[in-house]
């Protein structure tokens, strides 16, 4: 009889080619065996998941964690317990808002010192590109950064050593070298140009609500960000990724560059796709961001960007404070929304049950393209003979209503708290282990490991990837 360490039982697992009512079994952390009625000896500890749907667990490309030094706005502890609850495996964790940023090889050794042996799920890390330091990128690509990520506005933020957005120059030059390096750069996409115009005129003319912040950072702004980049990346051949796209108009752009031939993918978040700007004007700065949450009817149009395909992956952009910057002014509020803990439920809910659109074309976006486009396919990204077991178990008839109590991250606020979901994550699994159910919290031991690009195993840094 074949021997698993493992054995998850009568889920309706979601695989790329569909959806079926398998067994999954489990060793030394892998998938070892799908299949139906799968035979196994009594000591095999069994998951029962009849009436559950079994997805690969979400790969977040898209989340600030804040550490080293602002381990008081999230942690690398905090906010991957959050993940786990939310049927997320893997992050991968942004060169900003820390300090150091992560953008030269000492500040990258910080960030792995801070996150070890606190990660409930596995994490890899971006490199920053910033003005002037073109020359730390091959040092970080091959201790192992997944890619770069640059700001074309200000992220805000403030102190000296603080990350900054890049000039025309920096990014050109930035994209040769990152071509050169074979990896990708995530954009920012909003003109600085015209968002700090537009900031400065409000400004000066004492607007001050969340409307008025909105019409600050205008769809143009995002498709004159895009347009721009994808010139650079034209004359480059430099991949990108622009990340928390929020117009439909940005992407007809990408779209159009993509069957011209250029490599270029294109990420949204829950928050443009669940939320409007009525809901920010109720709700104030916890669903503050940047680019903004816009109008119904530009949302109406992402979900048909989205449905035809057009989007090809989904993130969180988890960027949290502490609850006091999240508060008063609009315009002086923190940019960033707490998301980590809803993205795949918000999915499942408004895309699934809500919009029909299929669970593999939600899987797809959620966890295998962000593991093809970053390095960690096929070990990570869909449910497959091989690939490590993490997986998220939810009932998708399990509805319930996000109370505060509920949230896990540093500070336990979201735009969602109040909001009556139609599923729920039951269980997550790490490598075949269970990390988190639901009732029982998050399992004590963190065992998420750091997952190096593919590309760079054997290269500059020793770590912990296994
Ligand atoms: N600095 C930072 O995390 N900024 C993020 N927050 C947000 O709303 N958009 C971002 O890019
Ligand atoms: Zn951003
Ligand atoms: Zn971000």
């Amino acid at each position: 009889m074949t021997l698993y360490d493992g054995i998850i039982c009568g889920g309706t697992v979601v695989l790329s080619s569909g959806s079926e009512q398998l067994d999954i079994g489990i060793r030394d952390g892998k998938i070892a065996a799908l299949g139906e009625n799968l035979a196994y000896s009594e000591q095999t500890p069994v998951f029962n998941a009849e009436h559950l749907t079994i997805l690969p667990g979400m790969i977040d490309a898209h989340v600030h964690f804040n550490e080293p030094a602002l381990g008081h706005w999230e942690g690398f502890a905090s906010g991957s317990a959050s993940l786990a609850a939310g049927g997320c495996t893997t992050y991968l964790d942004m060169p900003l808002n820390g300090v150091p940023p992560t953008v030269r090889l000492s500040a990258l050794k910080l960030k792995l010192e801070a996150a070890a042996g606190k990660s409930h799920v596995d994490y890899a890390l971006w490199g920053g590109l910033v003005p002037g330091n073109i020359g730390q990128l091959e040092e970080l690509a091959q201790a192992g950064v997944i890619g770069f990520k640059a700001f074309m506005s200000c992220p805000g933020g403030e102190g000296e050593d603080i990350f900054r957005e890049v000039d025309d120059e920096t990014l050109l030059q930035g994209m040769k070298e990152i071509a050169r390096l074979g990896l990708v750069l995530a954009l920012h996409a909003e003109s600085e140009e015209i968002v700090s115009r537009l900031a400065a005129e409000a400004a000066h003319q004492g607007k001050r609500s969340a409307v008025d912040f909105i019409a600050t950072r205008p769809i143009a702004a995002e498709v004159e960000a895009v347009e721009r980049a994808l010139r650079y990346a034209e004359q480059t051949g430099c991949k990108l990724h622009f990340v928390h796209i929020s117009s439909a108009e940005a992407v007809k752009v990408i779209t159009e560059a993509k069957a011209n031939g250029l490599d270029v993918t294109v990420e949204t978040c829950p928050h443009y796709l669940a939320l409007t700007s009525e809901d920010v004007a109720r709700l104030g700065p916890v669903a503050k961001c940047a680019p903004p949450i816009r109008s119904a009817a530009d949302q109406a149009r992402l979900w048909e960007e989205l449905a035809a395909g057009r989007f090809d992956l989904i993130a969180s952009d988890h960027s949290p404070s502490p609850a006091a910057m999240k508060q008063g002014d609009f315009f002086e509020a923190w940019g960033g929304i707490s998301g980590a803990q809803s993205s795949l439920e918000l999915m499942l809910d408004e895309g699934y049950l809500r919009r029909g659109i299929p669970l593999t074309q939600l899987a797809a976006m959620l966890s295998l393209a962000p593991a093809k486009r970053f390095g960690l396919y096929p070990r990570k990204g869909e449910i497959a003979l091989g690939a490590d077991a993490d997986l998220a178990l939810v009932d998708l008839a399990g509805g319930y209503t996000l109370q505060a109590s509920d949230l896990l991250y540093r500070h336990p606020q979201s735009p969602y708290v109040g909001r009556t979901f139609g599923c729920s994550v039951k269980a997550t699994f790490l490598r075949g282990v269970k990390v988190y159910e639901r009732g029982g919290g998050v399992s004590h031991a963190a065992e998420g490991a750091w997952i190096r690009h593919r590309a760079s195993i054997g290269g500059g840094l020793d770590g912990e990837d296994e």
